[in-house]
């Protein structure tokens, strides 16, 4: 299999504390994968470790990807730049309007960050990242503090983004609607520290439907696998 992005056999301690648990795991061009864990056990430490913004303890992190975009949790606009300026920032030919759209915020190029609410900050951080036409996008929980109806349609609006123009996806969340609608492959950690319990398919194909039966089922399976009432084969 090609590969955009492995890690092998990833730990991490700070001091006494162990995070990170051997964690193998390979995504490959045009592949979105889901990590779903719960609070805590240590999935924004594996993304700063893949950012290169931590140093794992052992282990490595093989990245093939040309243009990298992370979204981190907290939105890291510059604040005196306008939301406009901040996407022409990282890609001065690109298209601002589209990628502004595609978040619901064409209606803000001119604000200032500090003008805006937290969602919709968080929204201008995907469009910064959409901006760049990664090949590997790397989300944080990036619609954890959205209302259900606007996160419903970014994350349709993600998909075809992807449809458009396939880039691998790495989406860290609690949220097993959020795993099994974006992600063709969900990768379940423990808790602290991390590790790797389990893969199973998410996404089956294009015409999945968030309101289908067989959407409602899968997710109830999903939420029943994560507190534990069903055992892992
Ligand atoms: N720089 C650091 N120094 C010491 N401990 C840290 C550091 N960064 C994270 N930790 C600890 O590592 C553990 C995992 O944190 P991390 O933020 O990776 O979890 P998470 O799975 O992303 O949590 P959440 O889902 O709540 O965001 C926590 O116990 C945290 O306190």
């Amino acid at each position: 299999m090609e590969t955009l992005l492995k890690t092998t056999n990833l730990c991490k301690s700070f001091d006494e504390l162990e995070v990170l648990r051997d964690i193998n795991l390979a995504i490959a061009p045009g592949e979105r994968v889901a990590l779903l864990g719960p609070s805590g056990a240590g999935k924004t430490t594996l993304l700063k470790i893949l950012a290169g913004l931590e140093t794992p303890t052992s282990g490595t992190v093989e990245n093939h990807a040309q243009r990298n975009a992370f979204v981190f949790q907290e939105p890291r606009l510059i604040p005196w730049r306008s939301v406009k300026n901040n996407l022409l920032f990282v890609n001065p030919a690109g298209d601002y309007k589209e990628a502004l759209r595609s978040v619901e915020m064409a209606d803000f190029a001119d604000y200032p960050p500090a003008d805006l609410s937290g969602g919709m900050r968080q929204r201008v951080n995907l469009a910064r990242a959409l901006i760049t036409q990664p090949d590997l996008l790397i989300l944080d929980e990036a619609f954890h503090s959205l209302d259900l109806g606007i996160k419903m349609r970014l994350m349709e609006s993600l998909n075809q983004h992807w449809q458009e123009n396939p880039f691998g996806l790495l989406c860290v969340t609690h949220d097993p609607k959020e795993a099994l609608y974006l992600a063709d492959r969900i990768v379940l950690l423990s808790a602290r520290p991390a590790s790797i319990l389990a893969e199973i398919e998410g996404r089956p194909d294009q015409q999945w439907e968030i309101t289908s039966p067989d959407f409602l089922t899968r997710e109830s399976e999903l939420i029943q696998l994560l507190s534990g009432k069903t055992q892992l084969d």
